[in-house]
């Protein structure tokens, strides 16, 4: 009987099948575990057929339905293993293959495919271009050294026309797999025995002989990382049901020196614009850490609830489910790991109000106390001021600098806004209810007075953490060595904190890495959201500069987003309602669609008309599982951290984006404006950029200023 294996290129494109299409794929998978190769050749349904001017004579096309064809690689050679490769549309099938060249790679022995007609058609072109070029980006490397890499002839050639990291990224999908990798190292600056070691030993097979061996089958079995060999039919079942996730293996070199790197000295800063691999880096950094020592334990936090439950998901897939290495891992939220640490100690907790009352307590000491400040401002400057600094006195509040804030106090305006702070203090225990940033203030206490809790802590999400939480995190880990390794990005900062990490002993400098390649969105969709923040500058995660997305890009091409306006709210979710339909008749599942708004008036009314329209609907903050059926509607707020193929953002309006009232006025303090407005700003650009495949962005009467316009 023949075997079946499977190219990660095959679950790329499973992956987003519709159900019918799948259950195709299974049919005539099943037939390969069933049938002998003569009768797979003999098949009327399966239709092993080979390709037409096929650079590769073991290409072949399988039926799948009218529609749709399998593409596999068949052995010639003797050898019994089938590699499903791809499942494309019809036409587009036989293209595909025809250009497609297998080879074995001479140093990791693994198997890879090349597009090999476009470089060719490429590469006496830019072979002219180098000719003239001032520094090529391999030069200093001699043949020898990449012969030894594994390079080959044809991509030796290509190589020697690289004159930069951008021509070498516009080859990454073009060339074979392990020789494309080997590059980026060598591009990243990796010395050439490092890549051997790091790369190719890894990959090789202890008994490799001088030259490849020539089986497709033990090629196959050498390619652990790309391929998935399957043996029985449970097996298959198995794998078809487990959508393949790719972040597991293939990580961006840059991504794989950020994380597994052998050690720090001391606190590592990881930014990165939307989707660019953070959480991935900071996954993996938690199982080097767990590996790496058999009793140390990890501390891995992030900013919500949902996004902990995702983070343990995928923690358990990443180490197998290996309990010897879960089981060292705590997967929480900084709050709640303050509260277990208050908890722990104290007996019990008092309990955090929610920030509508927390307004409201503000506004009773306002009025009762006769002050000149609004609610706003003093709960501003308690957070900013007070527990920014961990301020206990009057004393050290008269001394406390006031640096950001856009207001001067003089020191008789100081104790007044002291004695409000007192009275919100004694609102507060009368109610026998406290603010989360006090739970952490305290554990963090309690923690200086103990032994650190964890060896690690790994902190996705950093941008929103209040130096108040900063104090939690760095007291649950003895300074040192890789104590902190924090995954962030300032342009995704949607909640008011200003954080410089140096002064809460979380030195960076030196330490600080960033990834560009956006994994997740097309790059239509990222250029059009990153427009967003073109006319501002945000500061970045440490507190001590500005950042940038510049080199930031997506390797992935789409269509760009639909930017409507409409005459009504109601004109606007009715063709929401439309949109969504076309994207299930797409094949799209309603739980890869993500509906999001400014406030859950409109998503009420969305969620409203989508019901009655027949689709599916579910929300965010009903925590549905991975497995619920139903488009996720939730407040921009809550897409935080999320991915969905589709996105509507509704209600993109003047009067919602940005809302005045979360606005400081700038008569009340001019930085604290500026400074919400440039919240509001990054909370439309999370939201649309956690679109993969397409975005649909629209409003009703005048559009918000931070809608980008066309040119
Ligand atoms: N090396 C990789 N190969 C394939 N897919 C990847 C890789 N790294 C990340 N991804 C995928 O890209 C998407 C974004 O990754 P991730 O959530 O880690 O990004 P992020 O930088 O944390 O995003 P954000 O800041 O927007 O929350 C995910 O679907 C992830 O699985």
């Amino acid at each position: 009987m023949p075997q079946l294996a499977f190219a990660s290129s095959f679950w790329e494109s499973y992956d987003v099948l519709e159900k019918p299409v799948k259950a195709g794929v299974r049919k005539a998978m099943e037939k390969f575990q069933r049938l002998t190769v003569a009768e797979l050749y003999a098949d009327k349904g399966l239709h092993l057929e080979s390709v037409d001017k096929a650079r590769d004579p073991r290409m072949r096309t399988i039926r799948i339905n009218d529609f749709w064809r399998g593409v596999v690689l068949a052995p010639d050679d003797g050898s019994d293993v089938f590699l499903l490769v791809n499942v494309v549309p019809h036409d587009d099938a036989y293209i595909w293959a025809a250009k497609r060249l297998y080879t074995t790679n001479s140093a990791t022995r693994g198997l890879e495919v090349r597009n090999v007609v476009a470089i060719e058609q490429l590469t006496p072109a830019l072979e002219k271009a180098a000719a003239t070029a001032d520094s090529l980006l391999f030069a200093k490397y001699s043949d020898t050294v990449l012969r030894e890499l594994g390079i080959d002839d044809q991509v030796l050639r290509a190589v020697r026309t690289i004159v930069d990291k951008p021509q070498l990224q516009a080859f990454e999908t073009l060339l074979p797999e392990d020789q494309c990798e080997v590059l980026q190292y060598l591009a990243e600056g990796f010395k050439p025995e490092d890549v051997y070691r790091d790369v190719v030993a890894l990959r090789r097979p202890l008994d490799a002989g001088p030259a490849p061996e020539e089986s497709l089958a033990v090629a196959i079995a050498n390619t652990a990382s790309r391929i998935t060999l399957v043996t029985g039919p449970e097996e298959l079942a198995d794998v078809l049901e487990k959508p393949f996730a790719a972040w597991r293996v293939f990580l961006h070199p840059s991504q794989r020196r950020v994380a597994y790197r052998v050690s720090y000295g001391g606190p590592v800063q990881v930014t990165g614009g939307p989707g660019t691999g953070k959480t991935v880096a900071a996954l993996h950094r938690v199982r080097h850490l767990l590996t790496r020592s058999a009793d140390a334990r990890v501390l891995l936090t992030t900013y919500t609830n949902a996004l902990a439950a995702s983070l343990r998901e995928n923690l358990s897939v990443l180490l197998d489910g290996d309990p010897s290495l879960l089981d060292r891992v705590d997967v929480t939220t900084v709050n709640a790991y303050a509260h277990a640490v208050v908890t722990r100690h104290d007996g019990k907790v008092l309990s955090p109000v929610n920030d509508r009352d927390e307004r409201q307590l503000w506004q009773k000491v306002a009025k009762q106390l006769r002050l000149p400040w609004t609610d706003q401002f003093l709960a501003q400057e308690c957070r900013h001021v007070i527990l920014a600094q961990d301020v206990r006195t009057l004393d050290s509040y008269r001394a406390a600098s006031r640096r950001g804030r856009g207001s001067a106090l003089s020191p008789a305006r100081r104790e007044e806004l002291w004695s409000a702070v007192e009275l919100f203090e004694s609102l507060l225990l009368a109610r026998k209810a406290t603010t989360h940033l006090r739970i952490c203030a305290r554990a963090a206490d309690l923690l200086a007075a103990s032994s650190p809790t964890h060896d690690h802590v790994v902190v996705d999400e950093a941008q929103d953490l209040h130096p108040a939480q900063w104090r939690v995190l760095r007291r649950a880990v003895e300074h040192g060595s890789d104590d902190l390794f924090i995954t962030g990005d300032p342009h995704q900062q949607i909640y008011d904190s200003k954080v410089s990490l140096g002064s809460l002993g979380i030195p960076v400098t030196g330490r600080t890495h960033r990834l560009r390649v956006n994994y997740r969105s097309t790059e239509e969709i990222l250029a059009w959201s990153t427009r967003i923040l073109t006319p501002v500058s945000v500061e970045d995660l440490g507190g001590e500069g500005s950042d940038t997305l510049a080199g930031y890009r997506s390797l992935l091409h789409g269509r760009r987003p639909r930017v409507d306006g409409h005459g009504s709210e109601q004109a606007e979710v009715a063709s929401l309602v439309e949109r969504v339909q076309e994207w299930i008749a797409q094949g799209i599942r309603p739980s890869e669609i993500g509906v999001c708004a400014r406030f859950n008036v409109l998503l009420d009314k969305a969620h409203d008309r989508l019901a009655a329209a027949g689709v599916p609907v579910a929300r965010i903050k009903d925590h549905p599982g991975p497995d619920a059926d139903g488009v996720r509607l939730a407040t921009m707020h809550a897409m935080k951290g999320l991915e969905f193929r589709c996105v509507a953002v509704l209600g993109v309006t003047a009067s919602a984006v940005p809302f005045a009232r979360e606005v400081t006025p700038a008569t009340v303090d001019a930085l604290q404006h500026e400074s919400d407005l440039l919240r509001e700003r990054c909370l439309l650009f999370v939201a649309c950029t956690r679109a993969r495949e397409a975005l649909a962005v629209s409003w009703s009467g005048t559009v918000s200023p931070f809608v980008p316009q066309e040119n």
